[in-house]
């Protein structure tokens, strides 16, 4: 089983740090991570530092890698060529850093997600034409046709409606289980996080604040110190765990 341990990672910008000292304990394949945090606390810059995109101090251990790229990453926008169709876009995405030789696999790996996302549908329209949504869902699919062990997304729901963002959730809950892979991905809805994740790692202002299971990191004195509500989780009448927002905490921070 794949896992994925951070010790004493730091990040710069321009020589200006905004993450650091962020060490966790070994996240485990098969999980659901849910990464947390308010605007700019650092979120979108530990995963561009865990998928190699910039360096700086601490350590990444990867282990029970199983192939030579391991690593997908989903960023918030993708910047995916507008010119090409869906299929060639999810295509591309799944051939880069590897051979050049097009085989009947991958293309059998692109109508897979295709499918697995309920966007097959789609496969000509060309990615420039697409609602936000779409490209989102777009994006997922490129990510997953690379057939990672760790996969790191970018708030992938933040454009979806709330059905796409359930199902798609859903979705990547069940891979992680029954495919062993680690998924992490940044959320602002603390609500999904508490449904989907299993794990939770919140960041503040380029710290790790947390890191644990999601019921017993989302507390109110969290809610309150890093997120500034006033808010509590109760279990629904199914009894899964939901956040009641009271309002805005007494006190308020500094913009991000
Ligand atoms: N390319 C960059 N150059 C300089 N500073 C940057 C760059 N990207 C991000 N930052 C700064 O780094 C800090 C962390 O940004 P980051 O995008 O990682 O936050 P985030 O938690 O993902 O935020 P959000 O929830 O708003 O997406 C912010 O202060 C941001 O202004």
């Amino acid at each position: 089983m794949v896992s994925l341990q951070l010790t004493d990672l730091s990040a710069a910008y321009r020589g200006k740090t905004v993450l650091s000292g962020i060490s966790t304990p070994a996240l485990q394949g098969g999980q659901l991570v849910a990464l947390l945090g308010p605007n700019g606390a650092g979120k979108s810059t530990l995963f561009r530092r865990i998928f190699g995109l910039l360096s700086g101090p601490g350590k990444i251990l990867v282990e029970g890698v199983t192939s030579a790229r391991p690593i997908a990453y989903m960023p918030q926008d993708n910047g995916a060529r507008p010119v090409l169709s869906v299929y060639e876009s999810i295509l591309l995405a799944r051939m880069q850093g590897r051979r050049l030789k097009v085989l009947s696999e991958d293309h059998a790996e692109v109508e897979r997600v295709l499918n697995l996302l309920g966007i097959a549908h789609l496969r000509s329209q060309n990615v420039g034409d697409l609602s936000g949504g779409q490209r989102q869902m777009v994006n997922a699919a490129q990510a997953l046709a690379q057939q990672p062990q760790i996969l790191l997304m970018d708030e992938p729901t933040s454009a979806l409606d709330l059905s796409r963002q359930l199902d798609l959730l859903s979705l990547l809950r069940r891979l992680a289980q029954d495919e062993g892979l680690l998924i992490v991905i940044a959320l602002h809805d603390l609500g999904h996080a508490l449904r989907f994740a299993d794990t939770a790692m919140v960041i503040d202002q380029g710290r790790l604040a947390a890191c644990g299971p999601t019921d017993e990191v989302v507390t109110p004195m969290l809610l309150r110190e890093v997120f500034d509500v006033e808010a509590r989780v109760e279990p629904c009448s199914r009894g899964a765990p939901q956040l009641i927002v009271e309002g805005r905490a007494m006190r308020q921070r500094e913009p991000a």
